[in-house]
């Protein structure tokens, strides 16, 4: 994932990782025919596309079968990074089971992680060769201030991870939230290649200008956008919006 996501980011000269959240709720139509318009408008201007499996299991067996339509029709194009939102976090025996689905059958990427439990967890979604994952550091909303921030659990987080990734050559990363970026500077102190996954832009009011100023020159983050490019009634546009105001700050 590492390899494709330097590739991707160079060739479409974008950081930007469109989020297929597609509330069925917000469509008319096809959950499947929507998440296909949105890859083809948007596919040769992104970094990568990430999938909260949140709005496809709501939908039962249907909705999982959309989620292996969806994957599939992105990987047409194998360079395309997919990254499934699944946060999962639990004992080996069970993660070896979330394992087996996401990365035999599915196939993707990476997979998003809580990291609560504990390092021994994400031993079985690292045995596999190609796999990738962002474990939650500094989250976009403001429960980030119940636990994360004041316990200082993002700092831990992040020096856990940052090891862990130097060992596991460049198969972990870090969400960290736009919203919250004042922290991200800590962060950033502290990383050494890892990738951040960074929500909160768009729809979250995260401010772009903080962002990449607390930042400070680190390269290696994905930008997610979701509802606010995929419900937008011209997807193609808005995403060329999101990825020159990105562009201004991110020098390629
Ligand atoms: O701290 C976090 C971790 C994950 N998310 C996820 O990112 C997207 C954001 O969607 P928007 O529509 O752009 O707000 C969504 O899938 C969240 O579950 C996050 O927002 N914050």
């Amino acid at each position: 994932m590492f390899e494709k996501y330097l590739k991707i980011r160079e060739k479409n000269s974008s950081v930007l990782l469109v989020g297929l959240d597609s509330d069925y709720k917000r469509i008319n139509g096809d959950v499947f025919e929507f998440n296909k318009k949105i890859i083809d408008e948007t596919h040769d201007l992104i970094c990568g596309y990430k999938i909260n499996i949140a709005f496809y299991e709501k939908l039962g067996p249907k909705g999982l079968e959309i989620l292996e339509n969806t994957i599939n029709y992105i990987r047409q194009n194998p360079e395309i990074p997919i990254i499934l939102d699944s946060k999962r976090g639990d004992i080996g025996n069970t993660a070896k089971a979330y394992a087996e689905y996401y990365f035999e059958r599915l196939k993707v990427d990476s997979l998003t992680i809580n990291p609560l439990m504990g390092l021994d967890t994400l031993e079985p979604y690292l045995e596999y060769k190609n796999s990738h994952l962002f474990a939650l550091a500094l989250t976009s909303n403001k429960g980030a201030y119940d636990f994360e921030i004041p316990e200082k659990l993002y700092l831990k987080i992040t020096e856990k991870m940052n090891n862990l990734n130097k060992q596991h050559k460049n198969k972990i990363g870090i969400i960290v939230g736009a919203t919250n970026s004042d922290y991200i500077k800590e962060i950033v102190d502290i990383s050494e290649n890892m990738i951040f996954l960074i929500p909160g832009i768009g729809s979250q009011g995260g401010n772009t200008q903080e962002l990449f100023k607390n930042l400070n020159g680190y390269k290696n983050i994905f930008i997610n956008v979701s509802r606010a490019i995929i419900f937008d009634e011209n997807p193609r546009k808005k995403a060329k919006e999101f990825n020159e105001i990105i562009n201004k700050y991110y020098s390629h």
